[in-house]
Protein backbone atom coordinates (compact mmCIF):
# COMPACT_ATOMS: atom_id res chain seq x y z
CA UNK A 1 0.00 0.00 0.00
CA UNK A 2 1.49 3.50 -0.74
CA UNK A 3 2.49 5.93 2.00
CA UNK A 4 2.32 9.53 1.97
CA UNK A 5 4.54 11.95 3.26
CA UNK A 6 4.71 15.92 3.41
CA UNK A 7 6.93 18.54 4.25
CA UNK A 8 5.68 21.93 4.96
CA UNK A 9 7.28 25.51 3.75
CA UNK A 10 6.38 29.01 4.46
CA UNK A 11 6.56 32.31 2.34
CA UNK A 12 5.97 35.63 2.11
CA UNK A 13 4.29 37.64 -0.61
CA UNK A 14 1.72 40.34 -1.51
CA UNK A 15 -1.38 39.85 -3.74
CA UNK A 16 -4.35 41.14 -5.01
CA UNK A 17 -7.11 39.53 -6.64
CA UNK A 18 -8.27 41.05 -9.69
CA UNK A 19 -11.84 39.39 -10.15
CA UNK A 20 -13.28 40.15 -6.66
CA UNK A 21 -16.53 42.81 -6.92
CA UNK A 22 -15.77 46.60 -6.30
CA UNK A 23 -14.89 46.91 -2.92
CA UNK A 24 -14.34 43.47 -1.92
CA UNK A 25 -11.32 43.38 0.87
CA UNK A 26 -9.08 40.90 -1.19
CA UNK A 27 -8.87 43.83 -4.31
CA UNK A 28 -6.69 45.51 -2.30
CA UNK A 29 -2.98 44.72 -2.15
CA UNK A 30 -2.38 43.25 1.13
CA UNK A 31 -0.33 40.21 2.36
CA UNK A 32 -0.08 36.55 3.74
CA UNK A 33 2.39 34.63 5.57
CA UNK A 34 1.28 31.57 3.10
CA UNK A 35 2.37 28.10 4.62
CA UNK A 36 2.50 25.24 1.52
CA UNK A 37 2.44 21.51 2.19
CA UNK A 38 3.92 19.53 -0.54
CA UNK A 39 2.79 15.75 -0.01
CA UNK A 40 4.64 12.98 -1.80
CA UNK A 41 3.11 9.41 -2.32
CA UNK A 42 4.80 6.63 -3.02
CA UNK A 43 5.70 3.17 -1.60
CA UNK A 44 8.77 2.89 1.43
CA UNK A 45 11.93 1.18 0.63
CA UNK A 46 12.31 -1.94 3.01
CA UNK A 47 16.25 -0.69 3.08
CA UNK A 48 15.90 2.70 3.73
CA UNK A 49 12.69 3.10 5.01
CA UNK A 50 11.43 6.16 3.35
CA UNK A 51 9.53 6.82 0.16
CA UNK A 52 11.82 9.95 -0.52
CA UNK A 53 14.69 11.58 1.90
CA UNK A 54 12.77 14.76 3.18
CA UNK A 55 15.92 16.61 1.94
CA UNK A 56 15.48 15.68 -0.98
CA UNK A 57 12.04 17.35 -1.22
CA UNK A 58 13.07 20.10 0.40
CA UNK A 59 15.67 20.83 -2.56
CA UNK A 60 13.14 20.14 -5.47
CA UNK A 61 10.77 23.12 -3.86
CA UNK A 62 13.52 25.29 -3.06
CA UNK A 63 13.43 26.75 -6.56
CA UNK A 64 9.76 27.74 -6.85
CA UNK A 65 10.19 28.78 -2.88
CA UNK A 66 12.44 31.58 -4.23
CA UNK A 67 10.38 32.68 -6.92
CA UNK A 68 7.38 33.22 -4.19
CA UNK A 69 8.97 34.16 -1.06
CA UNK A 70 8.98 38.08 -1.00
CA UNK A 71 7.34 38.49 -4.49
CA UNK A 72 4.09 39.98 -5.61
CA UNK A 73 2.30 37.08 -6.42
CA UNK A 74 0.34 38.58 -9.39
CA UNK A 75 3.36 39.49 -11.27
CA UNK A 76 4.35 35.91 -11.63
CA UNK A 77 3.16 34.43 -14.94
CA UNK A 78 -0.01 32.08 -14.69
CA UNK A 79 -0.44 33.79 -10.90
CA UNK A 80 -2.02 36.82 -12.86
CA UNK A 81 -5.34 36.01 -10.57
CA UNK A 82 -3.21 34.42 -7.22
CA UNK A 83 -6.18 32.47 -5.51
CA UNK A 84 -4.87 29.67 -3.17
CA UNK A 85 -6.61 27.46 -5.75
CA UNK A 86 -4.79 29.42 -8.94
CA UNK A 87 -1.38 28.97 -6.54
CA UNK A 88 -2.29 25.46 -5.08
CA UNK A 89 -2.51 24.31 -9.11
CA UNK A 90 0.72 26.34 -10.61
CA UNK A 91 3.06 24.61 -7.88
CA UNK A 92 1.55 21.23 -8.58
CA UNK A 93 2.51 22.30 -12.34
CA UNK A 94 5.98 23.86 -11.37
CA UNK A 95 7.19 20.53 -9.70
CA UNK A 96 5.13 17.34 -11.59
CA UNK A 97 7.60 17.12 -14.06
CA UNK A 98 10.27 16.99 -11.45
CA UNK A 99 8.61 15.18 -8.71
CA UNK A 100 6.39 12.14 -10.14
CA UNK A 101 5.76 10.88 -6.95
CA UNK A 102 3.84 14.46 -6.22
CA UNK A 103 0.47 13.93 -5.08
CA UNK A 104 -0.61 17.29 -3.58
CA UNK A 105 -0.24 20.78 -3.02
CA UNK A 106 -1.88 22.15 -0.09
CA UNK A 107 -1.93 25.88 0.34
CA UNK A 108 -3.07 28.02 3.56
CA UNK A 109 -3.07 31.90 3.37
CA UNK A 110 -4.72 32.40 7.10
CA UNK A 111 -4.73 30.36 9.85
CA UNK A 112 -8.62 29.59 9.12
CA UNK A 113 -8.70 29.32 4.64
CA UNK A 114 -6.98 26.76 2.63
CA UNK A 115 -7.26 24.60 -0.51
CA UNK A 116 -5.70 21.50 -1.78
CA UNK A 117 -4.78 20.38 -5.33
CA UNK A 118 -4.48 16.64 -5.89
CA UNK A 119 -3.88 16.69 -9.67
CA UNK A 120 -6.34 16.20 -12.45
N1 LIG B 1 -11.97 30.46 -2.58
C1 LIG B 1 -11.18 31.51 -2.24
N2 LIG B 1 -11.71 32.53 -1.57
C2 LIG B 1 -10.91 33.55 -1.20
C3 LIG B 1 -9.54 33.56 -1.54
C4 LIG B 1 -9.03 32.47 -2.28
O1 LIG B 1 -7.84 32.42 -2.63
N3 LIG B 1 -9.88 31.48 -2.61
N4 LIG B 1 -8.77 34.56 -1.10
C5 LIG B 1 -9.20 35.55 -0.35
C6 LIG B 1 -8.27 36.58 0.15
O2 LIG B 1 -7.02 36.53 -0.51
C7 LIG B 1 -8.05 36.65 1.68
O3 LIG B 1 -6.72 37.06 1.93
C8 LIG B 1 -8.30 35.45 2.49
O4 LIG B 1 -9.64 35.47 2.80
P1 LIG B 1 -10.32 35.27 4.22
O5 LIG B 1 -10.20 33.88 4.68
O6 LIG B 1 -11.70 35.82 4.06
O7 LIG B 1 -9.42 36.18 5.17
P2 LIG B 1 -9.69 36.68 6.64
O8 LIG B 1 -8.47 36.41 7.44
O9 LIG B 1 -10.11 38.10 6.57
O10 LIG B 1 -10.88 35.79 7.15
P3 LIG B 1 -11.70 35.79 8.51
O11 LIG B 1 -11.66 34.37 8.97
O12 LIG B 1 -13.07 36.22 8.11
O13 LIG B 1 -11.04 36.73 9.46
C9 LIG B 1 -10.63 35.67 -0.06
N5 LIG B 1 -11.43 34.56 -0.49
ZN1 LIG C 1 -5.19 37.37 0.27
Amino acid sequence: MATEIYKEFYFEAAHKLPHVPTGHKCGRLHGHSFKVRICISGEVDPHTGWIMDFSDLKAAFKPIWERLDHHYLNDIPGLENPTSEVLARWIWEQLKPDLPELSGVEIMETCTSGCRYRGE
